[in-house]
């Protein structure tokens, strides 16, 4: 698995420097096509590079941004990834970034599933990926036991799907393996010592035991303590 590990000698760091290199990025794709989409994850880590990213001066208006995954709450709740986006993310001059949406209010992921993918199918592949990591070795909602994981691996997988995990409090839509794994750029944000032990972990390991192995390859892990 050749991935390039990034070891910033702190947090803050780390936040500054990724949030220039996704800038740098999107420019560099802003040059060579129309629009361009960047995903990106939900949860506790990418907040503080959110809060930088947003108030860098590009083109904006051309740039389409998605979430990895989502948990299926509304997006008032405390744990809905969209809400995040809105609010540190899609703030000061990225407001003016377009959200593609990975949410839509239904009772189950199944009711209104193909519907949002078909939203993002013209924006494959996807120009750039962030992705998070859990000390599980899931990685966007591909969590090692979930119901619908060796589906969601596979080569053939379709853009999207539902995902129920036993650590999961509730039901998940996440972006597949092939699709997160086809991005032209990947990038995984990981801190502290637990979740570096884990991408240790994860070595050698097959990606329905660690999820994380199947987008590692040709991407940067950045990673503070
Ligand atoms: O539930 C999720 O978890 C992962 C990791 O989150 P973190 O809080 O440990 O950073 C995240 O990447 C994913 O997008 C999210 O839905």
């Amino acid at each position: 698995m050749a991935y390039e590990l990034i070891e910033y000698p702190d947090r803050e760091m780390m936040f500054i420097d990724l949030a220039d290199k996704l800038a740098s990025e999107l420019r560099a794709a802003l040059a060579r096509a129309e629009r361009v989409t960047m995903a990106v994850p939900g949860g506790t880590s990418p907040g503080p590079v959110f809060d930088d990213l947003c108030s860098v001066e590009l083109d904006w208006d051309r740039v389409d941004v998605m979430l990895t995954d989502e948990r299926w709450v509304p997006e008032d709740s405390e744990r809905s990834n969209t809400r995040l986006l809105r609010e540190r993310l899609l703030v000061d001059k990225a407001a003016r970034a377009r959200l593609l949406p990975m949410f839509l209010p239904c009772r189950e992921p199944e009711d209104r599933l193909a519907e949002l993918a078909e939203t993002i199918r013209p924006n494959l592949p996807l120009s750039i990926v962030l992705l998070g990591m859990g000390a599980d070795m899931h990685t966007a909602s591909l969590f090692p036991g979930a119901d619908r994981l060796d589906e969601a691996l596979a080569r053939n997988a379709p853009i999207l799907m539902p995902m129920r995990a036993p650590g999961a409090p509730e039901p998940r839509v996440t972006l597949t393996a092939p699709v997160l794994d086809g991005a032209l750029s990947k990038h995984v944000l990981i801190m502290g010592a637990e979740k570096r032990a884990a991408l240790e972990n994860a070595r050698g390991k097959p990606a329905r035991e660690a999820p994380i192995n199947a987008i590692l390859n040709d991407a940067w892990v950045h990673w503070a303590e």
